[in-house]
This record gives C-alpha cells, sequence and structure tokens, in this order.
C-alpha cells in the first residue's frame, strides 16, 4: 500500500473550549495520510491518476475554518470523514496539535485512523 501525505499543515482558525478561544485564532498543526496506490500515476507520470496534496490540503483549511469548534477531536473527525468521501482513499490518518495549548510543552493532540488500512 502507498501512501500520500501531508506534514504540518498550519492553520489558524478560532479552536478552543474556553470563552477566551472563541475572539481569536489560533494555530493548528495537521498530520495527515491516505492510503492509495501511485503506480499508474507514476508510470504515466499523471497528476489526475493520484491523490493532490495541494488539494486535499486547500479542502482541510476550508473545512476547518468555516465555523468555530471548540475541539481538537471534532477537528479529527471532521478531517477523516472528509477524506474517506471525497478522495479517492479506504484508510486515513489524521493528527492535529495544537503547540500553544499546553504551557511547557512543545505541543499536544490527538491521532486518529479511520477506514481500512488490511
Ligand atoms: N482532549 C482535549 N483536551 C482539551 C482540549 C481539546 O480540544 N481536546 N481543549 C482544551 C482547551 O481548548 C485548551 O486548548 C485551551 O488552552 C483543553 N483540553
Amino acid at each position: 500500500m502507498d501512501i500520500v501525505f501531508i506534514r504540518q499543515l498550519q492553520i489558524d482558525t478560532v479552536i478552543g473550549v474556553y470563552e477566551w478561544e472563541k475572539t481569536i485564532t489560533q494555530r493548528l498543526e495537521i498530520d495527515l495520510e491516505l492510503a492509495t496506490d501511485i503506480r499508474q500515476a507514476a508510470a504515466q507520470d499523471d497528476i489526475r491518476l493520484t491523490l493532490d496534496y495541494a488539494v486535499i490540503a486547500t479542502r482541510v483549511q476550508q473545512l476547518i475554518c468555516a465555523e468555530p469548534i471548540e475541539l481538537i477531536e471534532t477537528v479529527a473527525e471532521k478531517i477523516a470523514t472528509m477524506l474517506l468521501e471525497q478522495f479517492a482513499t479506504h484508510a486515513v490518518r489524521v493528527r492535529v496539535c495544537k503547540p500553544t495549548a499546553v504551557a511547557n510543552a512543545q505541543t499536544v493532540g490527538v491521532q486518529i485512523s479511520r477506514g481500512n488500512w488490511a
């Protein structure tokens, strides 16, 4: 199985549980992995036969910035659902980090795996 991935996609958005967080933007850093098969795209050197990471990044940005969200868990699930519905992949991993959330921690976050990785 092959993977198209994005590392440390940085998105500034309204995210958080507390009232003070609803009036500011904070940075999320997102890692994505999408299961795929790159062989046809490579053989024909054709972007139309693979998962376009630029398109994926734009779609994720639009999804997460569309409305305020409280939990990074919600962010992860929304992204995973959208990727499985809108792109030619049967399994995804999504990691969402909120690097400014906890003092003295480099970052905090959640990671989920959805779909069939078998
Ligand atoms: N598991 C989670 N814990 C916490 C979250 C979250 O989204 N998932 N969010 C917060 C606050 O918004 C925090 O980031 C403010 O600094 C606390 N814990």
